[in-house]
């Protein structure tokens, strides 16, 4: 008789959801038992050569490292069935989570301007050209998937979406993001709702972004 180990699994972060939460609901869905270790960033640069791009998140899978945020959330996706049904619905919910990565780098350009003159300039361009159309745009989206952003079902997408939308709202400085685009609230309380994450959010540390 073969005992199959359960894995050691580690993940590993910055003291945020940012690019982490889709990981760690992930593991959480998945029913993954995992070390949650966020670390106190005046250890990262001991920590930076450690990793494989000098940068987090990174996954430990029994010493093995999986690392950039999206293609960890791809392949854990697909390791607990949320992936799409075929190359034509994984095609969709890539094309999604791109768009929606795209608007995070918009709004990490303002977020990390070191000159503040120019960083609340481009704050107000952002906020009055930028945002609305993709806001919108992503509001489609989800309308016509029934709350996820893609293939009218959940996906490891919706995990990315809703692991990320605290960072966003930090950065578009928009707190009020679901109440603008309830189809964002609905598509939250999609994921927020699995019984499979109850127990993660329930011990959870409350960051703001
Ligand atoms: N494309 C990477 C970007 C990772 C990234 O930018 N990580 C930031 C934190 S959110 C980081 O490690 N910053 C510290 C550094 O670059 O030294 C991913 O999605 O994982």
């Amino acid at each position: 008789m073969f005992s199959r180990k359960m894995p050691t699994v580690k993940f590993t972060y910055f003291p945020a959801k940012a690019l982490g939460e889709s990981c760690r609901l992930l593991l959480a869905y998945g029913g993954q038992e995992f070390e949650d270790y966020r670390i106190n960033p005046d250890n990262w640069p001991n920590i930076k050569p450690t990793t494989p791009f000098g940068q987090l998140p990174v996954l430990e899978i029994d010493g093995k490292k999986y690392a950039q945020s999206l293609a960890i959330s791809r392949y854990l996706g697909r390791k607990y069935g949320l992936n799409g049904a075929d190359i034509e619905e994984d095609f969709l919910i890539d094309q999604s989570v791109d768009f929606i990565n795209d608007i995070r780098a918009k709004a990490a350009t303002v977020q990390y301007e070191s000159d503040e003159a120019l960083k609340e300039k481009k704050h107000e361009d952002f906020s009055k050209n930028v945002y609305p159309p993709m806001l919108k745009k992503l509001d489609e989206i989800v309308k016509q998937n029934n709350g996820h952003v893609a293939a009218e079902k959940l996906t490891w997408g919706d995990f990315v979406f809703a692991g990320m939308l605290d960072y966003l709202k930090v950065m578009m400085r928009r707190p009020q993001l679901e109440e603008e685009f309830p189809s964002f609230k609905q598509l939250l309380d999609n994921v927020y709702a699995l019984p499979q994450l109850q127990k993660y959010l329930a011990q959870a540390p409350d960051t703001e972004l």
